[in-house]
């Protein structure tokens, strides 16, 4: 039986299919509020999954496209997964942790799950988030910025600056318009990243590892000095590892 694993972020779609244990491919595509056209030209073809599950921080819009495909082509219940306050011995710092967004618990469940002690999680996509966990599963919180993006749309929109496109220079200062707001924001996501890291090994009283995912994170590596990983599919596989020891 097959499982299609879905995480919906403010700009992308991502899926897989869980065939056996963790082995998936994840295919990324850009959504505006409903199930994208190529996502369903690939969906069409599937071999009907058996559960469909569902991890949406993308709007009830886009949540509620995904429930009319799957009745339309499969005749299923999506099951959206939402966050639990104490998870085995994962707990969410968050006095309210269902505001703590659903990719960030998905992504704490993965890395305490195959990390030993203490994570910094770095997730650049549309917003970059920041999750901080000791290696007793006590989650210290985290941080919210705008995304690479986000900056510089922001930037441009509350100013006359002009619009010049620009890749950063690998420098933290630039001599041009484009590149200093390139090198700005990419600095500041990798700043705070270095800066968290710091909190934590204080923290934690050790070194603790640092998981890097989203769109953006090769955009950010070089950038950070402290070591870190890349794993592009953390979300999907914290949602793989949930279904897995919920079913
Ligand atoms: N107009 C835009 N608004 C936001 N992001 C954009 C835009 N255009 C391009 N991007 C880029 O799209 C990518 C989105 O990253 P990613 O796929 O990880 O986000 P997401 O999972 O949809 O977002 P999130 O989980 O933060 O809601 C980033 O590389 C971002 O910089
Ligand atoms: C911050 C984003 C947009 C990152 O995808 C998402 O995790 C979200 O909508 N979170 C809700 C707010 C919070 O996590 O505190
Ligand atoms: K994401």
């Amino acid at each position: 039986m097959m499982m299609l694993l879905l995480d919906i972020g403010n700009t992308n779609l991502r899926w897989a299919l869980a065939r056996s244990e963790d082995a998936f491919e994840v295919e990324v595509a850009r959504h505006s509020g409903a199930v994208p056209l190529d996502v369903l030209a690939r969906w069409e073809v599937l071999d009907p999954p058996s559960r469909l599950i569902v991890g949406n921080v993308g709007g009830a819009a886009v949540g509620e496209s995904v429930r009319r495909v799957a009745h339309a082509y499969w005749g299923l219940e999506p099951e959206f997964v939402s966050v639990r306050a104490a998870w085995r011995d994962l707990r969410i710092a968050y006095a309210d942790p269902s505001r703590l967004g659903v990719d960030r618990w998905l992504a704490l469940i993965e890395a305490h799950a195959s990390v030993d002690g203490a994570v910094l999680i770095v997730d650049a996509g549309t917003a970059v988030t920041y999750d901080l966990i000791l290696g007793d599963g006590r989650h210290l919180g985290g941080s919210i910025l705008p995304g690479i993006e986000m900056m510089r749309s922001s930037l441009l929109a509350g100013t006359q600056i002009p619009r010049i496109e620009s890749e950063p220079s690998g420098r933290s200062w630039a001599t041009d318009t484009g590149s200093a707001i390139a090198a700005g924001s990419v600095q500041a996501v990798a700043a705070l990243a270095d800066r968290l890291f710091e909190h934590l090994a204080h923290e934690a009283g050790a070194e603790p590892s640092m998981l890097l995912s989203g769109g953006d994170a090769d955009r950010i590596a070089s950038a950070i000095q402290a070591p870190c990983e890349m794993v592009p599919d953390l979300v999907l596989r914290g949602l793989a590892r949930v279904v897995r020891e919920l079913s």
